[in-house]
């Protein structure tokens, strides 16, 4: 089957080989020196998948319809990636690999007449030099669109991927997006600190941040009206509980994550966009959840506290020391 990978960094790098190396006919798009390395070099990955070397179509734009299509970049710049790419994604099946709230929506109203779902990932994928990625932890990824129960072209789509790498249809794939948007609280704190998601899961003091993070996440949703998907073992039931229990007793689900993810030290995506000294999706993910409070009418201190603190360090460059941290978000 001819897949065509719109944004090859450290997930869509990852699909790409682990596709190619299944089969496929792939062709991705990348820029500057990913695009050179991938042309020169083709694509490596290594880590949880094992190894894999694979030769790759590659060029700034796809050159033609895939059967398939990954759209894998960050939030804020799919609209503007899938635009650039409309004449190839137009018609197709487009699967939008991505954190945040956003994905299948921008995509469904970019094109019309695509067959649109969203994929969300817990995978850890680490860009660790241009044309290779290191995995660092492996997960089934989940896949759905909307709010009902999982349908045949989830099914469907979600067993053609699983040829190369795990991937479950999910049902309610709208309130999966709110259980992995918990999740991705993982996220701030590294790009804040410097420090490996795991190291944050390991600073008491950190901990207690995230946790709060997440419990306040939970709120909002709950606000709002979700109902929160099946990821990972979260849920509705269990989430409504953790924001619910002393905050004391619910680090357990940090540190459940953490376990989870290993040891090899994972950055989180949004730590990997400062290193490469590029925006970070940080509104997609803990400033949407100050916005949706906004909506709602409920306070969201922390995300909006995290949200600031990233962008700061988006403009400075310097990392936030661990006590000006737990200053600012205890205000
Ligand atoms: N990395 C991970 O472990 C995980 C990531 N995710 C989510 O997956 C999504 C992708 O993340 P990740 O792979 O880390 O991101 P990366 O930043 O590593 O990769 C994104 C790619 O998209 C490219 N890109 C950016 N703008 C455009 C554009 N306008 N047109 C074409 N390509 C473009 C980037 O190129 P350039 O570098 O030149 O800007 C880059 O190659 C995010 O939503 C993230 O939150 C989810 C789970 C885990
Ligand atoms: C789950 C996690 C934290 C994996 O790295 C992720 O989604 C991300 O980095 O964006």
């Amino acid at each position: 089957m001819r897949i065509g990978i719109v944004g090859a960094g450290a997930l869509g790098g990852a699909f790409a080989a682990l596709l190619a190396r299944a089969g496929h006919d792939v062709e991705v798009t990348a820029r500057g020196a990913g695009l050179e390395a991938i042309r020169r070099d083709g694509l490596r990955l290594s880590g949880g998948y094992g190894e894999a070397h694979v030769r790759v179509e590659a060029s700034d734009r796809l050159s033609q319809r895939p059967d398939l299509a990954l759209v894998c970049t960050k939030a804020q710049d799919a609209r503007q990636a899938i635009a650039d790419n409309r004449d190839a994604l137009e018609g197709t099946t487009v699967v939008v690999v991505q954190n945040g709230l956003e994905g299948v929506r921008v995509a469904r109203e970019l094109l019309p007449g695509a067959d649109c779902f969203g994929v969300l990932s817990i995978i850890a994928a680490n860009y660790t030099e241009p044309g290779h990625v290191r995995i660092t932890t492996t997960a089934a990824s989940y896949l759905g669109r909307g709010a009902g129960p999982a349908d045949d072209g989830s099914r469907r789509v979600a067993a053609l991927l699983s040829e190369a790498v795990p991937v479950v249809a999910v049902d309610g794939f709208e309130g999966a997006q709110w259980t992995k948007l918990v999740v991705n609280m993982l996220n701030a704190l590294p790009a804040i600190t410097g420090l490996s998601v795991q190291e944050v899961i390991a600073d008491r003091r950190l901990r207690r941040v995230l946790t709060a993070s997440m419990r306040e996440t939970v709120r909002v949703g709950v606000a709002c009206g979700v109902r929160f998907g099946a990821l990972q073992g979260l849920g509705d039931r269990r989430l409504r509980l953790f924001a619910r229990l002393p905050l004391a007793l619910d680090q357990v689900l940090p540190l459940v994550m953490g376990a989870r993810m290993g040891r090899v030290p994972n950055l989180g995506s949004t730590l990997q966009s400062i290193r490469r000294g590029q925006r970070t999706e940080i509104d997609f993910l803990n400033g949407a959840v100050a916005q949706r409070a906004d909506a709602a009418g409920v306070p969201a201190p922390v995300n909006r506290t995290l949200t600031g603190l990233v962008h700061r360090v988006e403009e400075t460059g310097a990392h936030v020391p661990v006590d000006e941290v737990l200053g600012a978000v205890a205000g």
